[in-house]
């Protein structure tokens, strides 16, 4: 097996005294995304902060590829590491493509190559260049700095992203819009990536596996599905009941309710999509362009017309409380 890419043990900070930081292990595989998620104060900032040696911990180690993060000079270390802050932090008086190009600069690729990496990252960002290369930060709102903030983290092509609340700032329909573009940009899928969060929603979505602070102790290092439904103690259970039914839709998978399901799962849905996202994708069809479509024959089919033809919203529903009960009656076997 490969070594993890970030191995973190027994990290531990103080500050006057009083521990924030107490005893904190885990390690990371390439490609994964592990979410900091725990109450405000809890320790999830100071934690991420030590990862980039924005902090040295009074004890504990970590390493990067094997290697002790003490070992490598603080620069180096963080070019190796895109970091986007809830504010963002973009420079007032450089241009978007400026911004985006600071890192690569000082890196010294060549010119030409930085302005086709700036001009692909904000087309996939949704910022056409034509429009926002030339713009100042003042210039934007609130969602396209976050998408001008991540386009930087992204620029040098860094193995490592760390994130402190990025989307924190946005109001819920922008962060809920940047969320999805972010699950969905193909280029982070590659990257291994620490985000700090309080929303557990957002942790949910995001996240492979979590790890979950209280006084910034661990309370559980698992998977969403593992937090959810295999809760390591009564703070993990309280800490996610408020949300209970939208991370049971967010954890669940088609997977999990086929075999509740009166046939199975249409061809058109992955079955890997989350109960959630097929909720989405079934009440689209039904709201959507269904009268449109039968109005003009010729018209391609919605997207979810296959769907409604083998899953209806009532089976859909059906299932999920029976996976959800078969789920409960396996935790307590
Ligand atoms: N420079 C500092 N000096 C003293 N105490 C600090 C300092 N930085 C953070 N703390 C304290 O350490 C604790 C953890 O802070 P940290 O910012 O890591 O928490 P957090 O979980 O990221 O919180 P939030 O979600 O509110 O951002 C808090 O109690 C905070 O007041």
């Amino acid at each position: 097996m490969s070594p993890p890419l970030i191995s973190a043990r027994h990290l531990g900070k103080r500050y006057a005294g009083r521990a924030v930081v107490q005893d904190v292990s885990f390690e990371l595989a390439a490609g994964e995304t592990l979410v900091l998620l725990g109450p405000s104060g809890c320790g999830k900032t100071t934690l991420l902060k030590l990862l980039n040696r924005l902090l040295e911990p009074d004890t504990g180690t970590i390493e990067v590829l094997g290697q002790d993060v003490r070992t490598l000079a603080p620069e180096k270390l963080r070019r190796g590491m895109g970091y986007v802050i809830q504010q963002v932090g973009l420079l007032p008086h450089y241009t978007v493509a400026e911004n985006v190009a600071v890192v690569p600069r000082l890196l010294g690729h060549a010119p030409a190559a930085i302005a086709e990496r700036t001009h692909e990252l904000l087309n996939r960002l949704h910022l056409p260049p034509a429009r926002f290369a030339g713009q100042y930060p003042h210039q934007l709102s609130g969602g396209q700095q976050q998408r001008v903030g991540l386009a930087r983290a992204l620029a040098a092509d860094p193995p490592i992203i760390l994130l402190d609340e990025p989307f924190g700032a946005l109001d819920p329909v922008t962060r809920t819009a940047i969320r999805r573009d972010f699950r969905e940009l193909e280029e982070l899928l590659r990257k291994t990536v620490v985000l700090v969060t309080h929303d557990v929603v957002e942790a949910f979505e995001l996240a492979d596996r979590i790890l979950l602070l209280d006084a910034g102790q661990v309370q559980q290092l698992g998977t969403p599905h593992e937090l959810l439904f295999r809760p390591a103690n009564d703070f993990v259970r309280r800490f996610f009941a408020h949300e209970r039914l939208a991370l049971q839709l967010r954890t669940l998978r088609l997977a999990d309710l086929e075999p509740f399901l009166p046939g199975p799962a249409p061809a058109a849905l992955p079955l890997t999509m989350s109960v959630q996202q097929a909720l989405e994708y079934l009440t689209d069809s039904v709201e959507g362009p269904a009268t449109a479509d039968a109005a003009s024959p010729t018209a391609p089919a919605p997207a979810g017309r296959a769907a409604l033809a083998g899953l209806t919203l009532p089976h859909l529903m059906a299932a999920f409380g029976r996976a959800l009960q078969h789920e409960e009656a396996a935790w307590k076997l």
